[in-house]
This record gives C-alpha cells, structure tokens and sequence, in this order.
C-alpha cells in the first residue's frame, strides 16, 4: 500500500489566493479611488477593504483604524523590518503599508479582498501575487486630475504638487495592469469595476 500522503498544512501565500481573491485598485491621487472604494463598501459590504498604515497626518475627519492606521516614522521602519507589511512604499514623503497578517487571514476565510494603493505598492503585489487581479482607474484628463485635487482641498500646496508630479509617472504605467477603466462620470467608472469584480 502507498503511504498516505502527509496533509499540506500551511498553504503558501499564493496557494491561499485559491481560497479567496486580491483585488489591486490603483491609479494617480485624485482619480477617485478612494471615492469608488467607500461606494464599492456600501454597495458590497462582503469586500473586505485593508486598511493600511501611514506615516502621514490625519486629513480632518479622518478616523484612525478606519481610513487608515497613522503611526510616527520609527514605528513604521520598525514594522518594516519586522516584516509585518504585505508591501510598502514612500509616496510624496510619507509611508504607506499594507498589513500582512490581516490580508492574508482574510484571503484564508475566502474573503474578496481589495487594496487600494499607490504605483510602487501594487507593483510588489503584482510580483508577490501573480493570480492577484489589478485595476488602474484613469482620469478623463490630466486637468481634470488636477481640479479634483484641488476641489478636494484636503492638501497643501506642496503635498498638492508632489502628488500631481507623480501622477504624471504613475499614468505612463496604466498598462502594466490587467484593467484599466476612467474615472470620468462615477457611476459608469463604478459599474466598471462591479462588472470585473462579480462577472
Ligand atoms: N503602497 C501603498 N500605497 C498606499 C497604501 N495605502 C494608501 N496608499 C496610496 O498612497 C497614496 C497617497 O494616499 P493619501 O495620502 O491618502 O492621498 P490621496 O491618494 O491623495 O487621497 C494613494 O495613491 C494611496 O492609494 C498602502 O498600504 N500601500
Ligand atoms: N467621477 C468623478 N467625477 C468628478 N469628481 C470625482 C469623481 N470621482 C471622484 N471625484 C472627486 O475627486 C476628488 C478626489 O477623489 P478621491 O477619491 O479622494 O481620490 P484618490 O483616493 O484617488 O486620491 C474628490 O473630491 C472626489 O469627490
């Protein structure tokens, strides 16, 4: 008789992303992802959305454990090199990470769950999670990128720049991700994402 097999008791990551799935929202500052993200919530409160850690000060009215997890610099680098982040990054001076525990426990229960992060962070998922699907929202227009940055009005004029800078470059990368959809009137765009997410 064969021996039995010996039972697989800790499935790798990426075997893990069978149970449930990832799901990358990216795209510039001020195309409306976290806009389209809190409609997806309402709409779907099965999605579980990450929510990730930062170096940067709250914006008013934001809630720390909701919109984001606001910790100092030192903190941050030493969850680095405790290995505790999914995938982090530096965006317009400040850092961003995703918790690995939480996702990951997540994706085990079956859970959809969604990021929604900045160019360098969803490059490392992209790497890490190659069956991760990812989405990068557009804007109609680099102008009109830069209106809603500014009716947002939650920025300074410097944070305002750095973010606009960038988003030159992160624009330029759209077509590295599996799909990409405009963000230009918000009910299409939303419906967009519905349709990739429960065809
Ligand atoms: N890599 C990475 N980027 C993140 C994370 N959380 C948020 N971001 C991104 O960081 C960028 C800046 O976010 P934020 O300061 O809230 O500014 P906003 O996009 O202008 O509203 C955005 O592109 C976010 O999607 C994260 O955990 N990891
Ligand atoms: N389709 C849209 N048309 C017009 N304004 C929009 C649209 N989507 C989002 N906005 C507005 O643009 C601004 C930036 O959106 P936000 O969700 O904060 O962007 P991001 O999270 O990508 O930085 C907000 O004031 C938001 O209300």
């Amino acid at each position: 008789m064969m021996p039995a097999l010996p039972i697989q008791s800790s499935a790798t990551t990426e075997e893990c992303l069978h149970l449930g799935r990832l799901i990358v929202l990216t795209g510039p500052s001020g195309v409306g992802k976290g806009t389209l993200m809190r409609s997806l919530l309402e709409r779907h409160p099965e999605l579980y959305y990450s929510v990730s850690v930062t170096t940067r000060s709250p914006r008013p009215g934001e809630i720390d454990g909701k919109n984001y997890y606001f910790i100092s610099r030192s903190k941050f680098e030493q969850l680095v090199a405790e290995g505790e982040f999914l995938e982090w990054a530096e965006f317009a001076g400040n850092y961003y990470g995703t918790p690995r525990e939480a996702v990951l426990n997540q994706i085990h229960s079956g859970k959809l769950v969604v990021l929604e992060i900045e160019l360098e962070g969803a490059r490392q998922i992209r790497a890490s999670f190659p069956s991760a699907l990812s989405i990068f929202i557009l804007p109609p227009s680099f102008d009109e990128l830069e209106k809603r940055i500014r009716f947002r009005a939650q920025d300074s004029e410097e944070a305002i720049a750095r973010r606009l800078l960038r988003a030159q470059e992160e624009i330029q990368a759209a077509d590295e991700f599996d799909i990409q959809i405009v963000n230009d009137d918000f009910e299409t765009a939303l419906n967009d994402i519905e349709m990739v997410l429960f065809k």
